[in-house]
């Protein structure tokens, strides 16, 4: 386990500074959120760290390895994994068929080997059925298995989506918006599925959610982007009385 490091990152589109100079540093094992006004750099952070968008200039990092350039696939191979905000999920497929799609995207070997190995191929087959059904069991999803996932509540889709990328068993997972659009009793069950992930599995976990009664009580830090520049960085309670954050977010809400 390693921190993800972030440092000097800067992004464009065109004209439009999507993010500027941005430092930031996730400890192994830790909730750290990114929060921020509409428009302000996250979700673009995200797709830096998951390999969707490379920064025009800055570098990130995972202990020794650097992310900067590195492909969406590649990113995966080193412990990362991310729950979208729009569900990854294929939606007329049962949420069995769905987790064992995603763990599928880790095999290891490619079509001659699965012929030609048949021994390991076995092998690798019912390590990744314990696997999904290790994660079905965690985020308490027995009851909807066999379930089209197009036929499932939204707050279950979105459990279902976080699951997806644990199949990958991250050591980092990005969690976009896991709460929007969630009622009270879904958003409780996804906030206790979050504080397991990180105590139970050690997982490093970096959260973008607009539901700041949530990011408060859960984070060990904060970061807080506002246009694409960061204004303020600490513990809940320190954010929470930076002038610059009351002013540029939480003054608005
Ligand atoms: N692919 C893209 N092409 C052009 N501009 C983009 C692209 N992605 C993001 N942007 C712009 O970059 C800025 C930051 O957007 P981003 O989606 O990262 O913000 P955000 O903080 O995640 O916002 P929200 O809270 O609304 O999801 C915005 O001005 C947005 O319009």
């Amino acid at each position: 386990m390693h921190p993800l490091i972030i440092s000097d990152v800067t992004l464009t589109f065109g004209g439009l500074k999507a993010l500027s100079g941005v430092a930031m540093r996730f400890e192994p094992g830790t909730i750290t959120s990114i929060i921020g006004p509409n428009g302000a750099g996250k979700t673009s952070l995200l797709n830096c760290i998951s390999g969707f968008y490379h920064p025009d200039q800055g570098d990130i990092h995972y202990g020794d390895q650097r992310l900067t350039d590195a492909a969406p696939h590649q990113v995966a191979k080193m412990g990362i994994a991310r729950a979208f905000q729009n569900l990854e999920l294929f939606r007329g497929m049962t949420v069995l068929d769905n987790l064992l799609l995603a763990r599928h995207s880790k095999l290891k070997y490619n079509l001659l080997q699965a012929v030609v190995f048949i021994g390991k191929a076995a092998r690798v087959e019912a390590e990744n059925r314990r696997t999904v059904e290790e994660v079905i069991d965690f985020m308490e999803l027995e009851p909807y298995r066999k379930n089209t996932v197009g036929t499932l509540s939204y707050g279950i889709q979105k459990r279902v989506e976080v699951a997806r990328a644990l199949t990958m068993e991250p050591q980092v997972l990005l969690l976009d918006e896991p709460m929007a659009g969630m009622n009270i009793e879904e958003k409780e069950d996804m906030v206790r599925f979050v504080m397991d992930i990180q105590k139970e599995r050690n997982a490093t976990i970096i959260l973008v959610e607009h539901d700041l009664g949530v990011v408060m009580d859960i984070s060990d830090r904060i970061h807080v982007l506002d246009f694409g520049e960061m204004i303020g960085s600490g513990t809940p309670a320190e954010v929470a009385r930076n002038p610059k954050v009351i002013e540029a977010y939480i003054g608005k809400e």
